[in-house]
């Protein structure tokens, strides 16, 4: 059985004064004691944010695939964890479109992240085009086939997030959204096995909020959610953890 993950991502968000926000967003994870849940901030603020509320896990954005060396301005995953981070996103849309980041090289992020110790949050997802093309699924599977690590399990999570959808106030329709998880969890059966493919947990992300959260959880292979701007408060990120509680 997996357990829900309510993860949020505060992307080029937040202050130290922002971290006031995780008080509530942890009190409201010891409630829901079935329900994982976590908070990804900038980097300046991981430690911070671990060092606050040590009972909620503290997530980072990306990481560089590489443990050291010259590469200027990047994060190693180790060094997130050395700060407390407990899982790193990887691959976000945002990324792979404006760093120009690759399958491969995602895969390498989350090679690095899991070796150290993290929690890897892979997202995949396709743009508003390729879905009017009716390539949604192909191109989501060959994103999963080129960035999934190996090395599954319960470490390994998938983020589907159609990029349309993300901050956008769009969602696909729920039956849409049941067949590309359906998609997701039968590749990663093709990538890791039956048996490990099950331990994974597939989130939703793109415009998840306290109005549409339950009806998204309760999709078939929908384990959660990766949220963006509703998880940049305790009001707006809470009633998608008591969502996911039920
Ligand atoms: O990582 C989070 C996603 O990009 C979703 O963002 P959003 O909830 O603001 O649409």
């Amino acid at each position: 059985m997996r357990r829900r993950l309510i993860a949020g991502n505060w992307k080029m968000n937040g202050s130290r004064e922002s971290l006031a926000e995780l008080d509530g967003i942890a009190a409201a994870a010891g409630a829901a004691p079935g329900v994982d849940v976590a908070i990804c901030p900038p980097f300046t603020l991981i430690e911070r944010a671990a060092a606050r509320t040590p009972t909620l896990p503290i997530g980072a954005q990306d990481c560089h695939s590489a443990p050291k060396g010259a590469h200027t301005g990047c994060v190693s995953a180790g060094m997130l964890a050395e700060a407390g981070a407990r899982l790193v996103i990887v691959g976000h849309s945002e990324r792979r479109a404006a760093q120009g980041e690759t399958d491969a090289q995602v895969k390498a992020k989350a090679e690095a992240a899991i070796a150290a110790g993290l929690t890897a949050i892979v997202c995949v997802g396709e743009t508003e085009e390729q879905r009017e093309a009716g390539e949604a699924e192909a191109v989501v599977s060959a994103q999963l086939r080129g960035s999934v690590p190996v090395a599954g399990g319960d470490v390994l999570v998938v983020a589907y997030e159609p990029v349309w959808a993300i901050g956008t106030g769009r969602i696909p329709s729920l039956e849409d959204v049941r067949v590309m998880h359906l998609e997701v969890r039968a590749v990663l059966s093709d990538l890791l096995g039956a048996d490990r493919a099950e331990a994974v947990r597939i989130l939703y992300g793109g415009s998840m909020n306290a109005a549409n959260a339950a009806d998204l959880l309760a999709v078939p292979n929908v384990d959660g959610g990766l949220i963006g701007g509703a998880s940049l408060t305790a009001a707006a990120f809470v009633p998608i953890i008591e969502a996911a509680a039920g």
